[in-house]
C-alpha cells in the first residue's frame, strides 16, 4: 500500500508533502513542534487539514470535499502510551480491533493469539493491562495494532515511554514485524531512525527540510537536524572552489564531493566532532579551518568530553576541558583540518 501526502494546517504553520512507497517504513525526524504528530494525526484522521491530500492505496482518504472517518481507513495509530482498555485482558485487547470490524469472537480471538504470539507475548494473553510492565503493555498494543491488518501503520514514539533497558528488545521486534509493512513513524531516537526506517523525512518548522535513503540523508547530512541527529557538524553557506562560505564570511576548505558544487550554489561543509581540536587562540600559518565559538554546553561523552557551541561541536578529552577552562560562556576556536571537511550541495 502506497502513501502520497501532502498536509497543510495553516494555524500550525504546517506543509509538508511526502510519499511513503507500498511496504517501506518511513521516520518523520525534526526537533520539537516541527509538525511530526500533526501530520501523522492527519494521516489516521484524527486532524482535519486545512489543505492538502492524503492518498492510500489509490484511494483518497482526505482532500478537497473527501474526508474518510478515522475508523473507516484502515490504519492503526499506535502512541507512546499503550492505551489498552483496563478492563479487558490482553486478549481481549488485541481481539478489539477484529471484532469491531465484525469478524466472529471465536475468529477474532484466535487471531488475537496469533499476533500476540508474533510480538513473543502469548504468555500474557490472560492479563489484565494493569498488571503488565510498560514492555509488556506495548507489546501488546503492538499486537492489537496488526491484528486490525491495517493498511498503514502509524507509530508516534512507540518507545519514548519505555524504560532505556527494555527499549532495545522492542526495537528488535519492531524492526521484525515491520518488514513489509508500509509504517511512517515518528521519533527522536537515531537508532529507531537506523534500524527501523528505510528513508527519513526531516520536517523543520512545518516545512520538509530534506528526505531521502536514511543512510545517506544520515552520512551526508543538507540539514541542520539531520547533521545533528547524525551527530555531525555542518556549516551551511555558498560554494567556493575549495569550500564553503557563511554568510558572515567565514570561509572553510574542505574536500569537494562528486559532483562538485556550483561556485556560488548553496552548499554545506559537514565534519565529525571528534576532526575537531579546541584552541584558546587561531593557530597561525596552518592550513586548518579555524572557527571562534563561544562553549554553550558540555556534556559526557564515553572518555571523552562533548563540547557544544551553539549548532557545532567539538569532542575532546577531560584533560584538555580542565587545560583550556572550557565551561558555557567560555570563547574558544574550533579547528579542523581541511582533510576532514566534506564540502557538497544542499
Ligand atoms: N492540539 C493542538 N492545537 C493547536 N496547535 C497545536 C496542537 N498540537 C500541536 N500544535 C502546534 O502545532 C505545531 C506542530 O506541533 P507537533 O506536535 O505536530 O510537532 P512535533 O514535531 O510532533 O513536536 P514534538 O517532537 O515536540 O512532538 C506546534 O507549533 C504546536 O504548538
Amino acid at each position: 500500500m502506497s502513501v502520497q501526502a501532502r498536509v497543510v494546517v495553516e494555524d500550525r504553520g504546517i506543509d509538508v508533502s511526502f510519499d511513503v512507497a507500498d511496504g517501506e517504513t518511513v521516520a518523520l525526524l525534526g526537533p520539537n513542534g516541527a509538525g511530526k504528530s500533526t501530520t501523522l494525526a492527519v494521516l489516521g484522521g484524527l486532524l482535519r487539514p486545512d489543505a492538502g491530500q492524503v492518498v492510500l492505496d489509490g484511494q483518497e482518504l482526505t482532500g478537497p470535499g473527501r474526508w474518510v472517518a478515522p475508523h473507516a481507513r484502515r490504519t492503526a495509530l499506535l502512541a507512546q502510551d499503550p492505551l489498552l482498555f483496563p478492563h479487558l485482558s490482553a486478549l481481549e485487547n488485541v481481539a478489539f480491533g477484529p471484532r469491531s470490524t465484525g469478524t466472529g469472537r471465536r475468529t477474532a480471538r484466535a487471531a488475537a493469539r496469533h499476533w500476540l504470539a508474533e510480538v513473543d507475548a502469548a504468555e500474557l494473553a490472560g492479563r489484565r493491562p494493569a498488571r503488565l510492565s510498560g514492555g509488556q503493555a506495548q507489546r501488546v498494543a503492538i499486537a492489537r495494532a496488526l491484528a486490525a491488518e491495517p493498511r498503514l501503520l502509524l507509530l508516534d514514539e512507540p518507545m519514548a515511554a519505555l524504560d532505556v533497558a527494555v527499549a532495545p528488545a522492542l526495537r528488535t521486534l519492531l524492526r521484525r514485524v515491520l518488514t513489509g509493512r508500509t509504517t511512517v513513524i515518528v521519533t527522536h531516537h537515531v537508532l529507531d531512525a537506523l534500524l527501523l526506517a528505510d528513508r527519513v523525512v526531516v520536517i523543520e518548522g512545518g516545512r520538509v527540510a530534506e528526505q531521502g535513503p536514511t543512510a545517506e540523508v544520515l552520512s551526508r547530512p543538507r540539514s541542520a537536524f539531520a547533521a545533528r541527529f547524525a551527530g555531525l557538524d555542518l556549516v551551511a553557506g555558498t560554494a567556493t572552489p575549495d569550500g564553503v562560505r557563511r554568510p558572515d564570511g567565514l570561509l572553510l576548505h574542505g574536500t569537494l564531493g562528486d559532483p562538485a558544487p556550483r561556485p556560488g550554489a548553496d552548499a554545506v561543509a559537514v565534519f565529525r566532532p571528534s576532526a575537531v581540536a579546541a584552541h584558546k587562540e587561531p593557530p597561525g600559518g596552518s592550513p586548518r579551518n579555524a572557527l571562534p565559538v563561544t562553549v554553550t554546553e558540555l556534556e559526557p561523552l564515553g572518555d571523552l568530553v562533548r563540547v557544544r557551541a551553539g549548532e557545532l561541536s567539538a569532542d575532546v578529552t577531560v584533560a584538555s576541558v580542565a587545560e583550556l577552562g572550557l565551561a558555557p560562556g567560555v570563547a574558544v576556536t574550533f579547528v579542523v583540518k581541511a582533510t576532514e571537511v566534506d564540502v557538497y550541495a544542499r
